[in-house]
């Protein structure tokens, strides 16, 4: 399953998790997983290519093939321009994100077949990634809320196939009820955002299995027995209990929709079926994500056409009246015959006294008795040029469609 298929794109699985939740060692884990494999089958499964975007991490267990700290120096961010944490992540990240295309053209390099010249005769069929992995900064919201975020994930799930996975820290998010449905809150709200497949992993096994977890997810009874608990424990009023227990109920649908995986990263439980569960959400990106992407690709482009065809007319408007004002174009004052004798001159004068008087702006009804073809057809090869200047101005963020959309279809 975490083998290189030719037919197959490489998958990208974008890690994400609150700090301290495991992200960094699980990265770590199915990174090594699938060295592991490459060694014992060079000639099927090619190892993953990794790309580490978290600009403030000191060091990482792995290898990574791209990094963002090898083009932005965080710490340098924040001295410049005198920003905290925080702001020097998301800083570092905007400036990363100015180079997607560089990145997109390198991942598409590394992890898409390349076309053979037709005289080059391929020895033998190309060994690709199976998987591209990606470590996010601990700091969920500076990833997923940002336009940098956005951008980097829009572009990747554009070439390939991509996954998030939520790396959630087991042993802590049940300590009680309460950190556990902000936990899931949190992971629905990055559902919602990125309308991307997503697997819920619950890290650090060896410590505490999620099974507890799964059941609150699964089943309401036991989430509202855990709840009462907590209440009697904490000495809670039932007020709290009833807020928890109506979002649970309206959360029981998203839920049946995640897929869920216990892992360790510390010793390597629950690798393997990440895995099997990875290519089942494959199969959901193709089905659900692709189509909604498309759509919303078109949307976007017909949204920026309409946008174009605004601008031009506006322009066009603005061209017309700019050269009745000034007399130019089609309003230019016909060049007139000189006078031949002082009283023929003295009445030219006066006309153009008349018509100084008059001029100014000229309501747009006039302008159909003016006529003239030769206009016309300036006008049109003038609309076409800025027809095109707009078209090239560069894609836009892309419209963003009805993510409620996309989850009640997966739901279907
Ligand atoms: N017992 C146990 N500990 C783990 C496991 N995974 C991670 N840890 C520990 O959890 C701590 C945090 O792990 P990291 O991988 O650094 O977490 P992170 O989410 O990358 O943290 P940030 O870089 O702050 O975002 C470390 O002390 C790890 O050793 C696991 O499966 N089991």
């Amino acid at each position: 399953m975490a083998s290189s298929d030719p037919q197959k794109l490489p998958i990208a699985v974008v890690c994400i998790g609150m700090a301290g939740s495991g992200k960094t060692t699980f990265m770590q884990r199915i990174n090594s997983h699938l060295h592991t494999l490459h060694h014992a089958s060079p000639s099927t499964a090619a190892p993953a290519y990794v790309l580490n975007l978290d600009p403030a991490v000191r060091s990482v267990p792995f290898e990574s093939n791209i990094d963002i700290r090898d083009s932005v120096n965080y710490k340098e961010v924040m001295k410049q321009y005198n920003l905290g944490p925080n702001g020097g992540i998301l800083t570092s990240l905007n400036l990363f994100s100015t180079k997607v295309d560089q990145v997109m053209g390198i991942l598409e390099k590394r992890c898409l077949p390349q076309p053979t010249a037709q005289q080059q005769q391929p020895v033998e069929p190309q060994l690709l990634p199976s998987h591209i992995l990606l470590d996010t900064p601990g700091q969920i919201e500076v990833f997923v809320w940002s336009a940098s975020g956005s951008i980097l994930l829009s572009s990747l799930a554009s070439s390939f196939p991509t996954v998030l996975a939520y790396i959630i820290d087991t042993p802590r998010t049940l300590e009680n009820t309460s950190t556990f449905m902000s936990n899931m809150l949190y992971a629905i709200s990055i559902l919602y955002k990125t309308k991307l497949p997503m697997i819920l992993v619950f890290n650090k096994t060896d410590v505490k299995d999620e099974s507890e977890a799964v059941e609150w997810m699964r089943d309401f009874e036991s989430f509202q027995a855990a709840l009462r608990r907590d209440e009697e424990r904490e000495g809670e009023g039932g007020g709290g209990g009833g807020y928890m227990g109506s979002l649970l109920n309206m959360l029981e649908e998203f839920y049946n929709h995640l897929s869920v995986v216990g892992v360790s990263s510390m010793t390597g439980a629950g690798v393997e079926e990440f895995f099997t569960v990875v290519e089942a959400k494959r199969e959901e990106f193709e089905k659900d994500y692709r189509p909604e992407l498309e759509k919303r690709r078109k949307d976007a482009e017909q949204q920026r056409e309409q946008v174009r065809e605004k601008e031009v007319s506006r322009m066009m408007k603005d061209m017309n009246v700019s050269s009745k004002a000034k007399g130019t174009g089609k309003y230019a004052k016909p060049r007139r015959e000189e006078p031949e004798t002082v009283s023929e001159a003295e009445e030219m004068d006066d006309d153009d006294e008349e018509e100084d008087e008059a001029s100014g702006l000229v309501e747009p009804d006039d302008e159909e008795e003016n006529g003239g073809g030769g206009r016309e057809m300036f006008d049109d090869g003038l609309k076409m040029r800025y027809q095109q200047a707009l078209s090239t101005g560069g894609e836009g963020s892309g419209g963003v469609g009805k993510a409620a959309d996309y989850i009640m279809r997966s739901q279907r």
